[in-house]
């Protein structure tokens, strides 16, 4: 039998600094990077464009099993394309996180998912971002991550990242939108946001970037030796 390639997972909250240290990860092992958050928002965005209700599991999961995007990396970073659309701007705003984050509490849409996300496991190796990447979808990773810090740690972040790309934002109403987004991916039924069992939990808050890197890079070769070969 063929091994699978190993996975790292990294799950955590809005605004941990997940997609950062993916980013990081992925071009420093030179390994493939899932973005299922990505999907999750596409989705949501899809539905919008059908003027399909949010709350309708069954019309939005059927969009699921049919969902028509593409991931371009570019030098400035990946480009999403739903439907042949450049979606890339519109993916990365707060409603968009939002209303990702309402059709991911669907048990079927989560499942009509599932094996897209697993299809992104490929040799040498696949780093994985979102929510359940640890606990669901890769529960075999030799490598889980759980990436926290505190909620107003998370709005700032969130503030400036939106502010440098040019959005109107108001920190109060990130704080509020990131608190709601949370409550509803940890407290929903299926694939809740928890650490798996085997996970190293990060507490972000009083880390620069480069602090958490150095941490997940040295536990990474510790687990999977890639120094001592
Ligand atoms: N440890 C950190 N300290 C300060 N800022 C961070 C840290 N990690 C990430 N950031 C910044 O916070 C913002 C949100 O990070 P991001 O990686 O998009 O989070 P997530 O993918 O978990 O939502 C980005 O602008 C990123 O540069
Ligand atoms: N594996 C995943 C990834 C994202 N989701 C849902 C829940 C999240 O609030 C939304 C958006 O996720 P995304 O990772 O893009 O959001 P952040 O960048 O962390 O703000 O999608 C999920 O349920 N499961």
């Amino acid at each position: 039998m063929v091994a699978k390639a190993p996975v790292i997972t990294i799950d955590g909250p809005s605004g941990s600094g997940k997609g950062t240290l993916c980013q990081k990860l992925a071009e420093k092992f030179n390994w493939h990077l899932l973005d299922s958050g990505a999907i999750y928002r596409v989705l949501a965005l899809a539905a919008l464009h059908h003027n399909v209700e949010l709350e309708n599991e069954d019309a939005v999961s059927l969009l699921a099993g049919h969902l028509d995007v593409v991931f371009k990396p570019t030098v400035d970073g990946v480009r999403v394309f739903l439907e042949g659309e450049d979606v890339s701007r519109d993916l990365r705003t707060e409603e968009t996180g939002n209303a990702a984050s309402k059709v991911a509490a669907f048990p079927r849409v989560r499942e009509a998912l599932l094996r897209r996300q697993r299809s992104f496991r490929e040799a040498p190796g696949l780093i994985a971002d979102g929510r359940d990447m640890g606990t669901v979808v890769f529960t075999d990773a030799p490598v889980k991550i759980f990436l926290d810090a505190s909620a107003a740690a998370r709005a700032e972040r969130r503030y400036k990242q939106l502010q440098v790309k040019g959005f109107d934002v108001n920190i109060a109403h990130l704080l509020a939108e990131i608190e709601e987004r949370d409550h509803r991916d940890r407290n929903r039924p299926v694939a809740p946001l928890k650490p798996a069992d085997d996970a190293l939990v990060i507490d972000s808050t009083e880390l620069d970037i480069n602090q958490v890197v150095e941490i997940v890079v040295d536990y990474v070769n510790e687990k999977l030796n890639l120094n001592k070969e």
